[in-house]
Formats: structure tokens, sequence, C-alpha cells
């Protein structure tokens, strides 16, 4: 393993009775932001669970921080920080309380505890909201409690499980920004998953997308944006003409609008349609360079993840990117 590794598996699979959740998943991670993105049920937090040494695989191995998650749970969970998926908050108690307990747990003693707890909460934004009991809270201050306490023991490495979800735009941009000053401010690298690919392009450094508890892919988000150059195509006149002429010579183009979108897979994308323009006899308006959402590079393969799963609309307001 590279000293630069932060995790890493090796032909993990985590099967149950009926599913199999992940299938020989060979993945490594390096320091940075890394989206792990996947639809419902792509086997996410079955991987987090397992890095965790919560749950055994099946077959394979995992490793954190050089340690092996199957032998050495307890140290990994001592260098990591966890915010799980679904609300696991107690109603009943403060934010603060709740934070200074956790800290507790994790072996800080009572004033650093507090001290860290307090700085922790202010780093999410949490203020006077905080001496107040968290069933009272909303869905994005229960979301900044539970990212508070995944830092507050000053952790090496974060997993974040879903950490958007239920959240509106507003709430989404804000954790999306919280989550890049843990990277980039704090030096903390982070692992957060997400089934929306397209919010996770503003913060990762890096994405995984697994579909089936199998690899997709796992790149540098500038290898995705590079994937995903377009240029806008548009015609005084026949653009569905100059669509089937594209396709004919290879390309692939999207409708959008009166206008085409043709993925540029290279210099003669641009040949192509100067060709196809001056053989069909039509009359260019718009050549324009663009970029594509992230989400079309799987257009097709695991299209569940270009949509929300709480509300429609959501991602088409929080994706940036169209063309
Ligand atoms: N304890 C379990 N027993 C049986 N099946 C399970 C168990 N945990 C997960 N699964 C199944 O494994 C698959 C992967 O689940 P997992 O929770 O890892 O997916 P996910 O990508 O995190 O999706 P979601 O965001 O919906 O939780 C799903 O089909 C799920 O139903």
């Amino acid at each position: 393993m590279r000293t630069s590794t932060i995790l890493a598996t090796e032909g993990l699979s985590r099967r149950f009775p009926r599913v199999t959740a992940l299938d020989r998943l060979t993945v490594t991670v390096g320091p940075g932001v890394t989206g792990l993105v996947g639809a419902n049920g792509a086997g996410k937090s079955t991987l987090i669970k397992i890095l965790l040494g919560l749950l055994e695989p099946s077959e394979g191995r995992a490793q954190v921080l050089g340690m092996d998650s199957g032998s050495q749970g307890a140290e990994i969970r001592r260098a990591v920080g966890y915010m799980p998926e679904h609300d696991c908050l107690p109603p009943d108690v403060s934010a603060t309380d709740f934070v200074v307990h956790m800290a507790r747990m994790s072996g800080l003693p009572r004033t650093a505890a507090r001290e860290r707890a307090a700085d922790t909460l202010r780093h999410v934004g949490l203020y006077e909201e905080r001496y107040r009991p968290i069933g009272g809270y909303s869905t994005g201050m229960k979301q900044r409690v539970k990212l508070a306490q995944a830092l507050v023991h000053d952790p090496k490495v974060v997993f974040l499980d879903e950490p958007t979800n239920g959240l509106d735009p507003q709430g989404r941009d804000d954790m999306l920004g919280l989550i890049r000053r843990i990277g980039s401010e704090f030096g903390i690298s982070v692992l957060v998953t997400s089934h929306l690919l397209g919010e996770l392009e503003r913060v990762c450094d890096h994405v995984i997308v697994i579909d089936g508890g199998r690899l997709l892919r796992s790149s540098a988000i500038s290898e995705f944006t590079q994937a995903t150059q377009s240029v806008t195509v548009e015609v005084e006149e026949g653009p569905e003409a100059l669509a089937a002429r594209l396709a004919e010579l290879g390309e692939t183009v999207t409708p959008q609008g009166r206008a085409l979108a043709v993925l540029v897979r290279g210099p003669e994308t641009y040949d192509a349609v100067r060709d196809a323009v001056c053989d069909l006899e039509l009359s260019l308006i718009r050549l324009e360079q663009g970029r594509q959402r992230i989400e079309d590079v799987f257009r097709g393969s695991a299209a569940d993840m270009t949509e929300p799963a709480t509300a429609p609309g959501l991602a088409a307001t929080t994706v940036r990117g169209d063309s």
C-alpha cells in the first residue's frame, strides 16, 4: 500500500441471503475529498461499515490508514470520524451535551471535550441552538450535529454517509460547503457518499462510482469533467438531419431545445460537425463549447443516480454545469 493511501479494498465482497451488496470491489482512495456515488442499494453503507470494522466481509479485505478492518476495527474507529446515514440522535439532550458525550467516549478529558465540542459546533454553524434539545431541530441542524460528533475527536479521516439526505437546496449547498472546508481548511480526508453524482462534482477531488456493489469507475474529478466536454451546435433549420448525420459519423448527440449537444471525443468531433453542416448545406447559428453534467457520463448505465430520491426537482436546482 502507498503511504499516501487513505483506504483500500481488495476483492471485497459482502453477500446477504438475498442480495450481494458488494461484489469483488477493488479500489484505492488517496488524501482529499473522495465521493462514493451509487444509486440506493448500490452498497455504499455496506462498504463504510466494513471499513469501520462493524461488518465482516464475505471475501476480500479492506484497510484504512494502513490498518486491517477485520482485525483492527477499534483502532480504525479511533482514527476515523463517522457520520451515519440514519437519524440516530437522542431527542432529549442538547447538541452540546451530546457532542461533549461523544468526545468523552473518544477518550478526551472533560475540559478538552467541552472545548472541542464548542469549537466543532461553531465550525458546523450551530450557535445558540446548541443548548436546545435535539428533538426540536430541523433536518439540517440534525445533520450538522451528526457532522460535529464525527469531527469532535479530531480524526484524520471522516466517513460521511449521505450527509445531504433530506436537505433543501440551501441546506445542501451549506453542507457541501462544510465538507469542502473539512478537506481544505482542516486537512481531514473525507469519504462522502451520495446517490447524486452531480452534487459531489463541486466538492470532491476524486469520485468512485459503484453500481450493484461493483466498481463502475474511479477517477479524479478532472477526468470526469474532461469526459463531459461537449459542444453545442445550433443550426437555422434541420437539427434532426444534423443529429442523424452526426450519429452516423459516430458522435454522441443529445437534443437541447433547438440546439444539439455533441460530446467531444477529440478534434475529430469538430471536424465531424463542420463536415455534417457543410454536406447538409445548413446555416450554422451557434457553435459553443460547454460542459455536460457529470451524470451524463453514466446515462443509461446507472440512471438512478441522476434522480433525486426524496424530492423530484432538487437535483436540477443543485447541479451545476449545464451547457
Ligand atoms: N443487514 C442486511 N441484511 C440484508 N440485506 C442488507 C443488509 N444491509 C444491506 N443490505 C442490502 O444490501 C444492499 C446494499 O445496501 P447498502 O445499504 O449498502 O446500500 P447503499 O448504497 O448505502 O444505499 P442506501 O443509500 O439506500 O442505504 C441493499 O440491497 C440492501 O438491501
